[in-house]
């Protein structure tokens, strides 16, 4: 968990001074935001302050109107390893209806491995070792409509691990999940962040992730106002009784945004 990029090593995603919008209206003001290899950071801020907008120009499904971006290195327009990244949408846009077994879910996550060739052993070896990882072996022949949020959120997390991305990406991962598998993505993230993946992630609140956090961006008004160890890690500077220094901090501390 060495936050300290090397100097030969480019960041996983480089965010300089980033503007984007939404609905014709600006809602990136300027954001700079570096995820170092094997880092983990979160996202954090109130409900419409950006985060999802940041995490949707970093993977270029949201065109920036100024700014830069690069991943691992590589400015966003040319960028092509797609298998190197591992993302997590809202689970709301994946949910309801769709027809697919919970093994058919996860196996889309192997498409940019196999460049459209048919699948092979040790593409079904990955699949059941990412199911495993997070509890859902034993449902990979059940439709993903049959399962709860959690489980259906578990099953998302799966299809992006199966890539053994370098970078993964997540939106809101704890949002609306039992407390049973709040335990399985804490768990399933430690070890992604042990094999050293990067991992950038929009949280409500740090809760059970905190003690993986390396550095919390809170956003505000399409502008980052804090980046810096969450408060309470123990890696945060300042002084005790320095209350009154940073409320940013306090409001991380309190993981209450809203
Ligand atoms: N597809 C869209 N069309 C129009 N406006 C949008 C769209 N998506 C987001 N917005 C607006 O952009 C702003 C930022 O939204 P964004 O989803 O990035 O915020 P957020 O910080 O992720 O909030 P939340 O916690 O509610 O998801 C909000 O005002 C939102 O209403």
């Amino acid at each position: 968990m060495d936050s300290a990029p090397h100097d030969s090593t480019p960041a996983a995603v480089r965010l300089r001074c980033a503007q984007a919008a939404q609905g014709g209206r600006p809602v990136l003001r300027g954001i700079d935001l570096t995820v170092a290899p094997g880092e983990v950071v979160a996202l954090l801020g109130a409900n419409g302050s950006g985060k999802s907008t940041t995490i949707k120009t970093v993977i270029g499904s949201v065109p920036l109107t100024g700014g830069e971006r690069e991943l691992f290195g590589v400015p966003g327009q040319r960028f092509r390893d797609w298998h190197r990244i591992g993302y997590v949408p809202q689970r709301t846009t994946a949910a309801g209806g769709v027809p697919a077994t919970v093994r058919e879910v996860v196996a889309t996550g192997r498409l940019a491995q196999h460049r459209l060739l048919p699948f092979r052993r040790k593409d079904r070896v990955a699949v059941d070792a990412a199911l495993a990882a997070v509890g859902m072996l034993e449902r990979a022949g059940d439709g993903v409509a049959d399962l709860s949020g959690g489980q259906q959120q578990r099953v998302l997390i799966a299809r992006a691990l199966v890539g053994a991305p370098e970078l993964l990406i997540m939106d809101e991962p704890m949002a609306g999940v039992d407390l049973a598998s709040q335990q399985v993505l804490a768990d399933t993230l430690r070890e992604q962040v042990e094999r050293g993946a990067a991992v950038l992630l929009v949280l409500h609140e740090l809760g059970p992730l905190a003690p993986l956090i390396d550095r919390a961006v809170l956003l505000r008004d399409g502008l980052v106002v804090q980046d810096g160890p969450p408060a309470g890690s123990g890696h945060e500077h300042g002084h005790d009784g320095d209350h009154h220094q940073d409320h940013h901090h306090t409001e991380i501390r309190q993981g209450l945004l809203t």
